[in-house]
């Protein structure tokens, strides 16, 4: 059987190398500008930085002075390990699930993150505008962003500054979400905060053979004690359920780990620095400002210094009640379609956070349900019925929330 038009053009975005550390970004704007011409959009690109384009794919509604909606997705992926791949992770290799060809994977980096989404939207406008010639109260602006896997520094943090966001007007927003291995669709209302902290400690040096005091590491070891009993106690609080039995998400607690230790040059010389990077996940229940105040302060206690690598400050949440006036709109466009909603805060972060800080209202969701979670993994890919149903899963969203009045 031949490959349908909007599976092939998915199968095309895919295979854009569009990965990190060096995008290909231009090949991207290229795809993403034949798709505006096809579907009839307006297309801008804006590069905040030289060579990291903002792209813009603009639905003017019959409103237009109403807030717009804004589908955001990033068009960078993660690097890959492509010796653990089965399949090499740009050919968006399409493999039977059965002998009758029922169902395809489709093998690729960044199917699940996040290309189904950004595909899944222009698949979605194509269907409303060009198939079912439909009209939208609020314009609609599909928004291609680079560098969201390294941050969105230069990406979405300068657009959302810009003046050309500002003009865009929008009220309410879409971005990435998380596949779930279980039914329910995950709906991300929030985000935990990234604390990427180095504490920095500095001592005596010596012979390796010697009682030195006031080592590097005697300072550095009881700060990385001191947050591995934090890390334990909130996993204890992680791993203990609500009252009523349900288990918690990572987006309730703070994680801590401990992924840079720096220190040493040879085996008998005792080092004069040890640095410790922990990647802290600050739940927005947390005053991030006190937290940051304690591990300043603990830094001290010891004698070391601290070094925040990344410290998100804002703990802004959208609201997932009738005080948003897109929320029924979407959650009925979602229930209609037969999900059931499971409301969280999103465990890593993404360039929602721009969003909700400039203080519009964005919804995480990525419509994969009793999926495997293959997001940053070796592997990674989306079943082809899953791309078609993102298609109607979506093409129901835009229209509900695109016409909220
Ligand atoms: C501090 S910005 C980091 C953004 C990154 N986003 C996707 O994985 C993350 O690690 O959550
Ligand atoms: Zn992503
Ligand atoms: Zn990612």
């Amino acid at each position: 059987m031949s490959i349908r038009p909007s599976v092939q053009r998915f199968i095309e975005y895919l295979r854009i190398k569009t990965v990190q550390p060096t995008p290909d970004y231009s090949t991207c704007t290229k795809f993403l500008r034949r798709q505006a011409q096809e579907l009839g959009l307006d297309f801008n690109v804006k590069e905040y930085v030289a060579g990291k384009p903002v792209v813009i794919l603009s639905w003017p509604g019959t409103s237009p002075s109403l807030p717009s909606i804004i589908l955001n997705s990033h068009t960078d992926v993660v690097p890959v390990f492509e010796e653990f791949w089965d399949y090499p992770p740009f050919d968006a290799t399409r493999v039977a699930t059965d002998a009758q060809g029922t169902d395809f994977k489709i093998y690729a980096r960044g199917s699940q993150d996040m290309k189904i989404v950004g595909h899944g939207y222009l698949e979605a406008i194509r269907r409303l505008k060009v198939e079912e010639k439909q009209q939208m109260l609020r314009t609609i602006h599909a928004v291609f962003v680079p560098d969201e896997e390294i941050g969105g520094h230069d990406g979405m943090k300068l657009f959302v500054e810009s003046k050309e966001f500002a003009a865009l007007n929008a009220g309410f927003a879409l971005d990435e979400g998380m596949a779930n291995p279980d039914k329910p669709l995950r709906v991300f209302y929030g985000e935990r905060a990234p604390c990427w902290v180095k504490f920095i400690a500095r001592g005596n040096t010596g012979h390796g053979s010697q009682f030195i005091e006031g080592t590097a590491a005697e300072k550095l070891v009881p700060i990385i004690d001191h947050l591995m009993q934090f890390r334990q106690t909130q996993l204890q609080i992680y791993k203990t359920p609500h009252d009523d039995g349900s288990q918690r998400t990572l987006g309730e607690v703070t994680t801590a780990n401990l992924t840079l230790l720096n220190s040493g040059v040879q085996h008998n010389v005792v080092p004069e620095n040890a640095t410790a990077g922990f990647d802290i996940r600050m739940t927005p229940a947390v005053d991030y400002t006190e937290f940051k105040r304690d591990l300043e302060a603990l830094a001290e206690k010891h004698g070391a210094e601290t070094e925040f690598v990344q410290f998100w400050d804002d703990n802004s949440t959208t609201a997932t009640d009738t005080s948003n006036p897109f929320w029924p709109a979407f959650e009925q466009a979602v229930t209609a379609q037969g999900f059931d909603i499971f409301k969280e805060i999103f465990p890593a972060a993404t360039d929602s956070r721009y969003l909700r800080r400039a203080g519009v209202p964005a919804l995480g969701v990525t419509p994969l349900c009793q999926a495997p979670i293959l997001l940053h993994d070796h592997n990674e890919f989306v079943k082809e019925s899953e791309f078609l149903a993102a298609i109607d899963f979506y093409a129901g969203v835009i229209a509900a929330v695109a016409n909220v009045h």
